[in-house]
C-alpha cells in the first residue's frame, strides 16, 4: 500500500466539499442525468451544455473538463472542438474519455486526435484504451476490475471497486467525470487521477454493500459518493504503485 495516496486523496475530498469546483461535462445523451448527479453528490457542481453556440462560455468559467466521445455527431464534434480550444486558451485541465471508440474507427480515429490536444488525462476501459496511443505526458487511465493509472513509466494500481459497477450503465463516464472534479483541485494529473479513482472504487464498495443488484447499486452509488468521508479512504483505499 502506498502510504500517501490515500491522505492525499482525503485531503483533495475535503477540498472538494469547501471549493465545490464546477466541471463541464460534454457527456453522452445516455447518462447525463446520472453524471450530473454523481458530481453533486460528490460535492462539485456540474454543467452540461454541448451547444456549439454557448459551449465556449461554459467552459471559460469551469475549473474542469470532461470530454465524453458517446452518442458522437456533427454538433457535438462542433462543440467538443470549440470546447477544447477554450480550455487550452483559459488554461484548464481536461479529461478525455473516448466513450465506444472500439465500436467505430471515425470515433477512433478522432479520439486520436484529441489526444494530440492536450488533455490532462485519458480515462478509457480495456478496448478503448488498447487501441489508442496516448502521447507522453497525458496521463493514462484504463479502468475494469483493477484501475491503472499510468504516466511516463510510472504506474499505480488501484483494486477498490465493486463488480455490480460493470452492470450499471455510465459508471465509467462518471468515474471520468470524477477525474475532471479533482483536476479542478490538483494540479498534479497523476495524483489528481489515482485519487479520483480511489474515491470512485472505495464508493462502489460502500454501494455494493447494500445493494441488491444494478438497479439498487445506482442510487446507492450515489449516496456514497455524498456520504464518502476521509476516514473511509484512510481505511479502505487499495491503491500500489507497481513495480517493474
Ligand atoms: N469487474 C469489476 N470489478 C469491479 N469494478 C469494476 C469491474 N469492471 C469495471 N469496474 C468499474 O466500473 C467502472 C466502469 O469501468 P469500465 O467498465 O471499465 O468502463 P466503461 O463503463 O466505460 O466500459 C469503473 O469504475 C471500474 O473501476
Ligand atoms: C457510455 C455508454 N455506455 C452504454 S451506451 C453509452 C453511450 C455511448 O454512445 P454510443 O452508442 O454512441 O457509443
Ligand atoms: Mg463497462
Amino acid at each position: 500500500m502506498n502510504a500517501v495516496l490515500p491522505e492525499r486523496a482525503a485531503a483533495l475530498l475535503d477540498e472538494v466539499r469547501q471549493r465545490r469546483p464546477r466541471v463541464h461535462c460534454l457527456m453522452n445523451g445516455v447518462v447525463p442525468k446520472f453524471v450530473a448527479d454523481g458530481l453533486s453528490a460528490l460535492g462539485a457542481i456540474p454543467s452540461m451544455t454541448s451547444s456549439p453556440e454557448e459551449v465556449g462560455h461554459f467552459v471559460a468559467k469551469a475549473d474542469a473538463l470532461l470530454v465524453n466521445l458517446g452518442t458522437l455527431d456533427a454538433r457535438r464534434r462542433e462543440a467538443i472542438g470549440i470546447a477544447v480550444g477554450v480550455a487550452a486558451e483559459r488554461g484548464r485541465p481536461w479529461a478525455l474519455d473516448p466513450a465506444h471508440c472500439d465500436y467505430s474507427p471515425p470515433r477512433a480515429a478522432f479520439a486520436q486526435e484529441l489526444l494530440a490536444r492536450g488533455p490532462a488525462v485519458l480515462r478509457a476501459n480495456a478496448a478503448e484504451y488498447d487501441l489508442l496511443s496516448v502521447p507522453a505526458g497525458v496521463v493514462a487511465v484504463r479502468t475494469g476490475k483493477q484501475d491503472r493509472i499510468a504516466q511516463n513509466g510510472a504506474a499505480f494500481s488501484v483494486t477498490n471497486g465493486h463488480p455490480l459497477a460493470a452492470m450499471v450503465t455510465g459508471t465509467g463516464c462518471l468515474s471520468g467525470a470524477v477525474i475532471a472534479v479533482f483536476l479542478a483541485i490538483e494540479a498534479d494529473p497523476f495524483i489528481a487521477a489515482s485519487a479520483a479513482m480511489v474515491v470512485f472504487g472505495i464508493a462502489a464498495e460502500m454501494a455494493g454493500e447494500t445493494a441488491t443488484g444494478p438497479g439498487s447499486f445506482e442510487p446507492a452509488l450515489l449516496d456514497a459518493l455524498a456520504n464518502l468521508g476521509g476516514a473511509h479512504i484512510l481505511q479502505f483505499a487499495k491503491a500500489d504503485h507497481e513495480q517493474d
